[in-house]
């Protein structure tokens, strides 16, 4: 399938068309179009293995969004089978990636005064494309989307109860990209989304900070329009909101007028005269203060987000550079990390200094025995949305969304000395069951567990043998032995409590006692249908109407020949009221974690 993708930000118009199968992506033309100044922009090409970049007769945005019609013909750049456009604004409504029709975009349309800088771009790169390729998908993906796992205490304003009921709320940006970032982030340290807390700090002519808890997105600084938070290229950030009284009554100012300022004459611009970092850092190199001031201004704003986050997640395991400044600016990133020690986050200023993200490559920076990580990734808004595209048509598709559930009963998995010890030397378990994951089978053998204060007869034992002897068992059976197990991801059994097993020719007190946390097993082929990918987490509605219970913090395991099946175990089953089999779907909204397992 391929894919053209429009990214208009407040500076910048970014172009992909990318080639989808299944997990793999890969761009096969990318154009960038900045620097829009004096009736003139910069811009970048890469095609066909050659680059090209240069100066371009284009003034502003628009401009350069209808002339692209004709540089596809140019380049002779065929048919697509949709567009996908990045939407920063989509307010309540929009959660997930949609295809778009009139209604919708007369929806986003009215959106536009929460995002002036952006929602009109990028409704105009919707009709363009509209025109210019009629009954072609045309998908929205929102900045906003991955947003909407914030909870109500970071996205509520302390404000008169009418105007929250107005909708009156902060939403955050830049969605897609720091859901990028935290995926590329898991990956790079090679620990799954749910074992990290991740601030996400992404500085382009845009800015904002997000702390990813989990895999969630739990807050970010931008709040109900992109100006709260960071100091931007041309936004202000956070400010007094007493500031519109006072100009209004000192200067005679309108409404309006602030705004406008707010938006389009404050930040580096404000400070500097420059809404351009590079700029800004050269004037401060060669020593003028109003661009020291801005710099070390825009440095301790981003610091302080740090530290607030790692405070709203009570802890703090990588901290992500991206955006222009984040991957290019060494010393911002160290200006912003200086002070951060106390925190456990030191830098290593040689590695800060040599950064090369060159074949996507997403290095870390922090020092030896530094705590928390630091890690400069390029951002891949385009690729992310090419791929919430792809999976916004393949949601067209009835029963997508709908993945089987296996009740998994209480159940081991013995090492081979557990069988010899229980069983006698060399004895070989008698496969008496298939079960549905190839390869994995039931015992006709039987145990016995025991704890302190009882004992379960006939446990299941499931084969083959495993390096290491796990006990799966319900919180229920916990109080019936006496014991309170972790819930733990199969194989993470450091620490778990010791049980009892009793075998026929003798017993063994082993550690390896958990309650499995739920999962989903699933193959490459389903996971790119469904949209997810290894290590994401999920909400899965599961059981009717009346009992019927939506489970959170689902973690997502691909295997090259797994089966796709969901595993949760007799108390969740119990709870939602579903006896051994059933069909569990995606909660839409919350498939926000769905990130690319490949770059191009
Ligand atoms: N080498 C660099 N050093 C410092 N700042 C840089 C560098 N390269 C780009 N930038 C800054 O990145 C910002 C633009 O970021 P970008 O993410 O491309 O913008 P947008 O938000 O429009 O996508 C500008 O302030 C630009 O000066
Ligand atoms: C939301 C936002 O500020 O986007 P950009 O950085 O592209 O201006
Ligand atoms: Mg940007």
């Amino acid at each position: 399938m391929r894919i053209l993708v429009i990214n208009c930000g407040s500076s910048s118009l970014k172009v992909g068309i990318f080639e989808i199968d299944g997990p793999q992506a890969t761009e096969t033309f990318k154009a960038t179009y900045d620097r829009f100044e004096q009736g003139r922009c910069s811009y970048k090409i890469v095609y066909g293995g050659k680059s090209d970049a240069g100066d371009a007769p284009y003034a502003d945005i628009s401009t350069a969004l209808m002339a692209l019609p004709a540089i596809f013909a140019e380049h002779e750049i065929g048919a697509f089978n949709a567009v996908g456009h990045r939407i920063v604004h989509g307010g309540e409504r929009f959660r997930i990636s949609t295809i778009l029709d009139a209604k919708m975009i007369d929806t986003i349309e009215s959106l536009t005064p929460l995002a002036p800088l952006h929602n009109p771009a990028n409704l105009l790169a919707v009709r363009i494309a509209t025109e210019v390729w009629p009954g072609l998908p045309q998908v929205a993906v929102f900045d906003t989307a991955f947003h909407a796992t914030n909870p109500p205490r970071a996205t509520t304003y302390a404000v008169p109860k009418a105007w929250r009921e107005a909708g009156l709320r902060r939403f955050g940006f830049h969605g897609t990209s720091h859901k990028y970032v935290a995926f590329r982030a898991a990956e790079e340290i090679g620990e799954p989304l749910r074992d990290l807390r991740i601030v996400s700090v992404h500085l382009g002519n845009g800015a904002s900070v997000c702390a990813i808890n989990r895999g969630e997105s739990i807050d970010t600084s931008m709040g109900m329009t992109p100006i709260e938070g960071l100091v931007m290229g041309t936004r202000s950030g956070d400010v007094d909101p007493g500031l519109f009284g006072f100009l209004a009554r000192q200067f005679g100012l309108a409404i309006g007028q602030i705004e406008h300022a707010l938006y389009n004459e404050s930040g580096l611009k404000g400070l500097t005269g420059s809404s351009d970092m590079r700029t800004v850092e050269d004037r401060a190199a060669s020593g003028e203060a109003d661009s020291q001031l801005a710099i070390e201004i825009f440095a301790y704003r981003t610091r302080k987000y740090i530290g607030a986050y790692a405070a709203a997640m009570g802890g703090l395991d990588a901290v992500v550079f991206t955006g222009g400044i984040g991957e290019n600016s060494a010393s911002m990133r160290r200006r912003i990390c200086d002070g951060l020690e106390f925190m456990g986050l030191r830098l290593d200023h040689d590695r800060n200094q040599s950064v090369d993200l060159g074949g996507h490559a997403a290095p870390q920076i922090q020092a030896y025995g530094s705590r928390v990580r630091v890690i400069v990734t390029e951002t891949a808004e385009q690729l992310m949305i090419a791929r919430e595209t792809a999976v916004a048509l393949a949601g067209k598709a009835p029963a997508m969304d709908t993945i089987p559930v296996a009740v998994s009963a209480r159940h081991v998995h013995l090492s081979r000395g557990a069988v010899d010890a229980l069983f006698g030397a060399g004895y070989q378990l008698t496969q008496s069951a298939p079960l549905r994951q190839p390869g994995q089978w039931a015992a006709a053998e039987r145990l016995t567990l025991e704890g302190p204060k009882g004992q379960i007869d006939r446990v299941a034992i499931l084969g083959p043998e495993r390096k290491r002897t796990q006990i799966e068992i319900s919180r229920t059976d916990g109080f019936a032995l006496g014991i309170d197990p972790p819930v733990r991801d199969s194989g993470k059994l450091e620490g778990t409590p010791i049980v009892r097993l009793i075998g026929p020719v003798g017993n063994l007190d082993t550690d390896g006692l958990i309650i499995a946390a739920r999962h989903i097993h699933t193959n490459p082929h389903d996971a790119a249908r469904l949209g997810l990918t290894d290590g994401m987490i999920v909400d899965v509605h599961i059981g009717d109407e009346e009992r019927g219970l939506v489970f959170g913090k689902t973690m997502i395991r691909v295997g090259p020949d797994s089966l796709t099946e969901m595993h949760i175990d007799t108390d969740e089953a119990n709870a939602a009221d579903i006896r051994f089999q059933a069909e569990g779907s995606l909660v839409p909204g919350l498939r926000a974690v769905a990130v690319a397992t490949d770059e191009p």
